[in-house]
Parts: structure tokens; C-alpha cells; sequence
């Protein structure tokens, strides 16, 4: 028996999850306890390492969660809204810390982690990656110096299967933005323009997703006059930039108090 942290990966199948398993097979601060994908998922029951068509990992791909989070101490959850949600109750039982990459979430939905977050230790953030939070922190920097006659428009581009738009990462960067100008984003967003949409309203905050291929990320916060252009630019080139994000906070997060947390917590920033 190992004394690191155990980590389970919920979606194990899927492109975060893969990048996960290898990420804390790498790592000599945390061991793969665990590897959960939903019911029905043809990788259940099979061994994980064998599923994504390398060496047994002796982790056994399963669909009863709580068991798996049972024998772990964090569980890295990049799944789809429904399931983070009856995740982080499970995890709030077994006392797992459970970090979330999990985008396309209502505010509804965000609200039910509530509960959980009073019982074990939230880690929440749309982008895991310190490029993407230094760049959060500077839109917010921005646009506290710049005035509304600038314009300011958030640009993402993903991956053709991306199901979720704007992407979690866009709406941190409008949330900075906003934020900085001492607004707040719902007032003030900006999505999906299409059609005789009217000119645009000095203030808002608009966004634009490109979906293609096997973009893996990129965002510009733009911030535009009559007379020049500011434009801030993250551009991820590779998922295990986000998958070591992830393991960086489960780590953080043992021995936290009980509560919710962003990346920004764990980066110090
Ligand atoms: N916060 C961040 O830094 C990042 C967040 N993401 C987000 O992570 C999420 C997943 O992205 P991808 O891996 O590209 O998607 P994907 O579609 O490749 O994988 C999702 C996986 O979740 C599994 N899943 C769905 N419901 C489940 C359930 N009830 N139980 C167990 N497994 C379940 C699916 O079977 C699939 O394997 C998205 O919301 C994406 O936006 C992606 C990259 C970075
Ligand atoms: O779905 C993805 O792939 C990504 N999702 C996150 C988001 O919605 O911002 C983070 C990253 O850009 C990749």
C-alpha cells in the first residue's frame, strides 16, 4: 500500500480522462486508485491501462463511484454537468477532495455544489492551466484601465467536439473583464450574434466560439477603440497542460478546510 494521495478519474474514457490516468501514472506525489466511467460504458469492468490500448495498470474500470471514491483521497472530474453534480455529493461522503474541470454548467447547477462544498474540499476552475489564470488576472487589470469606449470581445476556438459554448475558459475571461469595469457579466454579455442583431451597445461584453478539427484551446480577450487594438492571448497546445493543472490541486487540496476553491487559490495568485 502506497502512503501518496490515491486519485480517482471520473470519464476515464474520455480526452481529459486518458490524459489524466497518464498524467498520475507519471507523478511521484499520487497513485491512480481508481478509474469510473458511466453505466453501460463498454470500458467498464475491463482493466483502464488495457482499455486505452497500453499495459494492465491493475485499475479495473468501474461504475459504482462511491466505492472507487471510497478508497481515494481526491477524485479529478472532467465529466459533463449532470455527472459532476452526483459526483460531488458522492465525493462530499467519502470525504474525497473533489476537483472540477467539468465546463457548460448552469449557475443552477453550480449553486447544488453548495451542499457538498460544506462537507469536503471543492477545486473548481474552467481552465486548470496557469497561463489561462495569469491571463484572467491581467483582462481584470485591463479593464479596470481602459473606459468603455473600448469594446471588448472574448474569441475562443476548440476542438470540433466541444459540446459547450462559450467555453468555461470564455466566460472566466468575461467575468474578469466585467469584474474590472465593475459590471456584472449577465447585465452586460453578449453571445451567439446572428442575424439584423443592431449595432453593438457601448459596454457589452461579446463573445465569439470557433469549433474545428483538433483544437485543443485558444482565447483572446480583445479590447478595442477607434484608435488601437489591446488583445491578450492564451493558446493551449496540448491537453496534459490542463491534466497537470488538475493533479497540482488535488494535491493542494488535502488537509484544506471543507469549501469551494478555484485554480487562483491554488496558484496563489
Ligand atoms: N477546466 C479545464 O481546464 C478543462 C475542462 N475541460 C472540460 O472537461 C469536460 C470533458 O472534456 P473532454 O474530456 O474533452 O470530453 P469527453 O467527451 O472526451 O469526455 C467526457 C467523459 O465523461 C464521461 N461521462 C459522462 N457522464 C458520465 C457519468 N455519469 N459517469 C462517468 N463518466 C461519465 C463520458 O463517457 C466521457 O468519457 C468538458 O466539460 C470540457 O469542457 C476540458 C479540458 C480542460
Ligand atoms: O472542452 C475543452 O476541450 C476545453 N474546455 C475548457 C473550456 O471550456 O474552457 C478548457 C479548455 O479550453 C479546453
Amino acid at each position: 500500500m502506497s502512503n501518496l494521495p490515491g486519485i480517482v478519474i471520473t470519464g476515464a474514457s474520455g480526452r481529459m480522462g486518458q490524459m489524466l490516468i497518464k498524467t498520475v501514472m507519471a507523478s511521484d506525489k499520487c497513485t491512480l486508485v481508481g478509474a469510473v466511467e458511466r453505466e453501460g460504458h463498454d470500458w467498464v469492468g475491463r482493466d483502464v491501462g488495457e482499455a486505452m490500448g497500453g499495459a494492465a495498470l491493475g485499475v479495473l474500470v468501474t461504475d459504482d463511484a462511491l466505492e472507487a471514491f471510497s478508497h481515494a483521497q481526491a477524485v479529478i472530474d472532467f465529466t459533463a454537468p449532470e455527472a459532476t453534480l452526483a459526483f460531488s455529493a458522492l465525493a462530499a461522503q467519502a470525504h474525497c477532495v473533489h476537483v472540477i474541470g467539468t465546463t457548460g454548467m448552469s449557475d443552477t447547477q453550480i449553486a447544488k455544489l453548495e451542499p457538498a462544498g460544506r462537507h469536503t474540499t471543492i477545486i473548481r476552475a474552467g481552465n486548470m492551466s496557469l497561463g489561462v489564470n495569469l491571463l484572467t488576472k491581467l483582462t481584470k487589470m485591463v479593464a479596470q484601465a481602459l473606459d468603455d469606449e473600448y469594446d471588448i470581445e472574448v474569441v475562443e476556438a476548440h476542438h470540433n467536439r466541444k459540446v459547450d459554448a462559450p467555453s468555461g475558459t470564455a466566460l472566466m475571461l468575461g467575468e474578469a473583464a466585467a469584474e474590472g469595469r465593475g459590471v456584472k457579466l449577465d447585465d452586460v454579455r453578449e453571445s451567439g450574434r446572428d442575424g439584423i442583431t443592431g449595432a453593438r451597445k457601448q459596454g457589452d461584453i461579446g463573445f465569439s466560439a470557433i469549433r474545428g478539427g483538433d483544437i485543443v484551446g485558444e482565447h483572446d480577450v480583445m479590447f478595442i477603440s477607434g484608435e488601437d487594438r489591446v488583445i491578450l492571448r492564451h493558446v493551449a497546445t496540448d491537453r496534459s497542460l490542463f491534466a497537470k493543472g488538475a493533479v497540482k490541486a488535488a494535491l493542494w487540496g488535502q488537509g484544506k478546510k471543507p469549501g469551494e476553491y478555484d485554480m487562483m487559490d491554488v496558484l496563489g495568485l
